[in-house]
């Protein structure tokens, strides 16, 4: 990859807690871990460790205790909400004098490159399946949304992948839109990771699911001019926070296993790399980190993170340490 030589990204304007005052200081109710962990109430444990293997990223730290800490409480907030929203269904049924079948409940899961986004969303969804009122839970990743290479090189886009103008922000809201709808079959296009592209006539096909996890670092973004957002199609929100030097050390670790596996293999558009030196398989990791990620974290990411409805921060360990649930 030859990202644009940029600049290095100038240094975050807020503080953390004068950010979370601009949220108004109201906004969150604030849970350190273990108090958290007691809104379990007797949510059963549903996992078993021989499950949990399928669902680790790339390492394979993803503890138990971060799944009945952390993850089960989660599961019973959003098992009550989405209960919720199904008898406010009933009330506009009543109003309409017709039945109607819910729409799927949709969560939207934000953070930065490397922050474990798609981890935390593996689990969330295999957790969710496991209650018996809502067994279908579909994962749609925005990277199917990014615009194929062919379109972002002839743009000149290539170093700016992940940012706002990267992705085909209609095609995102009109694969939402139809999903809200209820439509019987909506399909996503799939990108790969190993080619860096979008799979040409792949798709991601979701049929009505009861939950719809959609996750990706863009769907807390306004786009300036458009009618409709990602977040006008959730009904519940979460982003993942940690330390920018804790993502970084995640962002190049991960980068660095890649290149062990992945990269080794020659489609991937990394091949280039398999075979670099330690010390220059980070300082391109570095580099792609700083350029790139970083920039788009501290420019269109973090600056989304008040509009979650939950906030997870997690510490060097990649365990959440603390959890923000907005008052209403
Ligand atoms: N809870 C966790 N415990 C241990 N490692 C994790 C955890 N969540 C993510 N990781 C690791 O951190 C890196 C980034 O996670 P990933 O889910 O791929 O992030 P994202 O989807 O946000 O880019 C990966 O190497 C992943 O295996
Ligand atoms: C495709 C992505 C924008 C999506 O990131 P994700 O939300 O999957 O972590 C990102 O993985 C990416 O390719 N960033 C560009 C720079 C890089 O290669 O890391």
């Amino acid at each position: 990859m030859s990202p644009a030589s940029l600049p290095a990204p100038p240094a975050p304007a807020l503080t953390l807690r004068q950010r979370r005052a601009a949220a108004g200081p109201q906004a969150y109710r604030i849970f350190p871990r273990a108090e958290w962990a007691a809104l379990r109430a007797n949510t059963p444990l549903s996992l078993s460790a021989e499950d949990l293997e399928g669902l680790r990223g790339l390492t394979d730290r993803l503890s138990l205790e971060e799944v009945a800490e952390v993850f089960l409480p989660l599961s019973r907030l959003l098992n009550l909400k989405v209960a919720a929203a199904r008898s406010l269904g009933l009330v506009q049924d009543t109003f309409l004098g017709r039945q109607v079948a819910p729409p799927p409940y949709i969560i939207g899961i934000a953070g930065s490159v490397a922050v474990g986004k798609s981890t935390f969303a593996r689990v969330l969804q295999a957790i969710l399946a496991r209650w018996p009122d809502h067994p279908s839970v579909a994962l749609v990743t925005t990277d199917g949304f990014l615009y194929p290479t062919r379109v972002l090189e002839a743009r000149g886009l290539m170093g700016r992948k992940g940012f706002p103008e990267s992705y085909d922000l209609r095609r995102m809201i009109a694969f939402l839109s139809a999903v809200k709808a209820g439509e019987a079959e909506v399909g996503a296009p799939v990108y790969s990771h190993l080619t860096y592209d979008i799979i040409p006539g792949q798709k991601q096909v979701v049929r009505r699911p009861d939950i719809l996890i959609f996750e990706g670092l863009n769907v807390l973004q306004a786009a300036p001019g458009a009618p409709l957002l990602a977040s006008d199609f959730f009904d519940f929100s979460v982003y993942v926070d940690a330390a920018e030097a804790d993502i970084a050390e995640w962002y190049i670790q991960r980068f660095l296993l890649l290149q062990r596996t992945a990269f080794q293999q020659p489609r991937s558009y990394f091949h280039r790399y398999k075979d670099l030196p330690e010390a220059e398989a980070v300082a391109v990791a570095q580099r792609i980190w700083r350029e790139i990620n970083l920039r788009n974290l501290r420019e269109n990411i973090l600056p989304t993170r008040e509009r979650a409805r939950l906030v997870l921060r997690k510490g060097a360990g990649h365990g959440v340490e603390e959890i923000w649930l907005r008052r209403m």
